[in-house]
């Protein structure tokens, strides 16, 4: 099968936007593959990445349904490079084996978006996937805000998993197309920008 819809990466920090953008472009009938979703898949109970997970880690970060205790692996994670790497190197690969074969089944979407946090991160592993990268971008005191209100993390682990991210300023080296969602952006305001690449997006051949 070979690639009939462009494909558009979507990026950004932690409580940047990047949902909310995506679930807008959902409701306008485009597809929407997001990595953060299939993580969740394969560390449910019994997913697909378990097995790696206890082998690697062992029981201490495993519930008793056989899932990964995310809040256990978060304290390590963004504590230990060492423990995120590891991690990492189980989950992104599977992560975006399923986004690719996700993304070559769907034949009627004009574009897919492809919601990766990490996007930038993992650079070399997406950018010859990709027809063009969209960052949503923000100001870290604003991630930091959005973050406390949706999860209760405390400011302390937002900071660190901020510290492991990509800069605002790397991100958007990399962008082809750019959503300001910082200081003084509605909702509103946000969805109109989004309405103006979608309209931009839907124009466009992969
Ligand atoms: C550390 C874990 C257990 C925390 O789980 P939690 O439910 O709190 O967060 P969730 O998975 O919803 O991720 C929320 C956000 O955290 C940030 N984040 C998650 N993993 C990472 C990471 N490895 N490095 C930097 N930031 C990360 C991203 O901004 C992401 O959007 C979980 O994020 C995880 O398993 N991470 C490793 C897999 C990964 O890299 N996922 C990100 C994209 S595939
Ligand atoms: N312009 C905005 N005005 C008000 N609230 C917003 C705005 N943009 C996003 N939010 C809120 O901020 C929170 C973070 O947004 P969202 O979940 O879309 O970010 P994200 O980039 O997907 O985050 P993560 O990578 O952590 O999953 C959500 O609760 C969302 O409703």
């Amino acid at each position: 099968m070979s690639q009939t819809s462009l494909f558009i990466g979507l990026t950004g920090g932690i409580g940047s936007g990047k949902t909310t953008v995506s679930q807008y472009l959902a409701k306008q009938g485009i597809e929407v593959l997001d990595a953060d979703q299939i993580s969740r898949q394969l560390t449910a109970p019994n997913g697909l990445a378990m097995d790696q997970i206890r082998e690697v880690f062992g029981d201490t970060v495993i519930t008793p349904e056989n899932a990964l205790d995310r809040d256990a692996m978060r304290t390590l994670v963004f504590s230990n490079p060492e423990v995120k790497q590891r991690l990492e190197q189980i989950i992104h690969p599977l992560v975006q084996q399923e986004m690719i074969s996700q993304a070559l089944r769907l034949h009627h979407s004009p574009y897919i978006i492809f919601d990766i946090p990490l996007l930038i991160e993992s650079i070399n592993r997406y950018r010859p996937l990709l027809n063009r990268i969209c960052v949503v971008d923000c100001e870290t005191e604003v991630q930091i805000e959005r973050v406390k209100k949706r999860n209760g993390l405390s400011e302390q682990t937002i900071r660190q998993i901020l510290q492991t991210q990509a800069s605002r300023e790397t991100r958007l080296l990399y962008a082809d197309d750019v959503i300001y969602n910082g200081k003084g952006i509605s909702l509103d305001k946000l969805q109109e920008q989004a309405y103006n690449f979608h309209i931009q997006w839907l124009n466009m051949k992969p």
